[in-house]
């Protein structure tokens, strides 16, 4: 665990992502949020966009606001790139706020927050800061060998997307993520699922937890 935190303790972070990114969210509206974890290339994203269109969620993947936000010129760009690319994990003050910002813009009360939170300190900060307790934590258990034969078959032209980028991912999943589903484990709110499955069979399983939130689509 100590890991990652040590690892980002000296990096220089400039925190403004834009002129309106200290306003709060959420305000008084209550929000549903579920966290959406598992392995690089597990399929989070793949399954996040299957819920949007079932369930009337937003899907909010962490990872692209971080690559978005690199592509808007930001001045955290350089160090939110460099991170990217020896798969660390950015501060979460950095993340946070984009994460609040997409929140914010959506108008929607129901959130997936794909890729979040992926250490301790992503968590702690979340909550600290949103007060916002998961609704469950939806997690993509996959075997390591598949994860790594269906990153190396995306072909996003993702940078992180090589072999050698890969394995410290893995490493950072091992050592700061899994802490961070176990914590959730313990409280009753994890709900795995086997990746390891075709896509449509992945989504049967996905289906069923959110079920209850069928009613609830617009
Ligand atoms: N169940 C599955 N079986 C086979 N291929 C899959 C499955 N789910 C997703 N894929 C494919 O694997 C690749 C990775 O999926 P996806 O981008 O959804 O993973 P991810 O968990 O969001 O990864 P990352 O953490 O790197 O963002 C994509 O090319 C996707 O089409
Ligand atoms: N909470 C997070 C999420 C992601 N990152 C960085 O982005 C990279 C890609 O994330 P994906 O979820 O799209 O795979 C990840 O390896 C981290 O470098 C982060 O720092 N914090
Ligand atoms: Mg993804």
């Amino acid at each position: 665990m100590g890991t990652m935190l040590d690892a980002t303790v000296d990096v220089p972070v400039a925190v403004e992502t834009s002129k309106d990114a200290d306003e709060s969210f959420p305000g008084d509206k209550k929000i549903t949020v579920v966290f959406v974890l598992g392995g690089p290339g597990s399929g989070k994203g793949t399954q996040c966009a299957n819920i949007v269109q079932h369930f009337g969620f937003t899907h909010l993947s962490a990872g692209d606001l971080l690559r978005a936000e690199i592509k808007s010129g930001s001045e955290n760009g350089t160090m939110i790139q460099n991170m990217i690319k020896e798969g660390k994990i950015v501060p979460s003050e950095v993340t946070i706020k984009l994460l609040q910002r997409a929140m914010r813009e959506s108008g929607n009360d129901k959130f997936l927050i794909d890729g979040f939170p992926r250490n301790e300190e992503n968590r702690a900060a979340f909550e600290e800061v949103t007060k916002i307790e998961p609704e469950f934590v939806l997690f993509f258990d996959c075997p390591e060998e598949e994860m790594q034969r269906r990153i190396l078959g995306r072909n996003q032209g993702r940078e992180d997307d090589n072999i050698e980028t890969i394995r410290k991912r893995f490493k950072v999943f091992m050592e700061s993520s899994l802490p961070v589903i176990e914590y959730y484990n313990s409280k009753g709110k994890v709900r795995k699922i086997d990746a390891g499955k075709p896509i449509e069979e992945v989504f049967e399983d996905v289906k069923e937890i959110f079920s209850p939130y069928s009613a609830q689509v617009a």
